[in-house]
């Protein structure tokens, strides 16, 4: 469950200006959602908040059950394992290979290759590149690239997905397989937020949406 009550944002070197203001929703646990607006609206701000990047200037702001303005500080990390992120830029850590990818979390968490290595070749095959777990990411191509992000964001089973314009950079056919790689998080019981600029997407994919524009909730539903 995440639940912003009147939530406002500035960044410090926003020059006094709010990048969100007054947000209020309720995503219920297990959840899809798409998150909409043009650019600038304030996506990617919304979904640094859900991953606890950001906190918020204002408001009250609770993410799977936990209020986190009243969370002792050293009780973030624990939270913020329980949270997948897809970002725009994947993020993918460049010297290392697929299969390191993906393991990482794991190996974050202590997890010892004999523990690991079924989970992160599941994900592999999950995701389609078991054949790639030594290729190099500036090997692959942008929607690999993107479903390696994808299968790194959830082999710790995150009980919060969130993707930043997930098929940003794809055609049509390699965008709609990552479309149904998080509808699958979902049916699985993941709370899964998308954001897009798309207006394609919902479309073909109906599902309850967040809109936003200048920061602003335009509608929820
Ligand atoms: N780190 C930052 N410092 C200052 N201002 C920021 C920062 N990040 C975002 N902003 C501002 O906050 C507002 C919302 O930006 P945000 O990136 O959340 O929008 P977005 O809808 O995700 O856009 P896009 O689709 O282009 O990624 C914009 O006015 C942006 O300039």
């Amino acid at each position: 469950m995440v639940r912003f009550t009147n939530i406002g944002l500035r960044y410090p070197e926003g020059r006094g200006q709010w990048a969100l203001s007054g947000l209020d929703f309720l995503l219920e646990t297990g959840s899809f959602t798409w998150l909409l607006g043009p650019s600038g609206a304030g996506k990617s701000s919304v979904l640094g908040l859900m991953h606890l990047a950001v906190r918020p200037t204002a408001g009250r702001m609770e993410v799977l059950g936990q209020d986190v303005a009243r969370m002792r500080r050293g009780a973030l990390p624990g939270l913020r394992r329980r949270i997948g992120v897809v970002f725009q830029d994947y993020r993918l850590l460049p010297h290392l290979n697929a299969y390191e990818n993906v393991a990482l979390p794991l190996r974050i968490q202590g997890l010892t290759e004999q523990r690991l290595r079924a989970d992160v070749t599941e994900m592999l095959r999950w995701v389609g590149l078991l054949e790639r777990a030594d290729a190099a990411p500036a090997s692959l191509s942008g929607g690999e690239q993107q479903r390696l992000a994808l299968a790194r964001a959830v082999v710790a089973r995150p009980a919060l997905l969130v993707a930043d314009e997930p098929t940003g950079n794809l055609d049509g056919a390699q965008a709609r397989r990552v479309i149904a790689l998080l509808r699958e998080m979902h049916r699985l019981g993941t709370t899964v937020v998308v954001a897009t600029h798309s207006e394609a997407l919902p479309e073909e994919y109906p599902a309850p949406a967040l809109r936003l524009e200048a920061g602003r909730l335009l509608s929820h539903g």
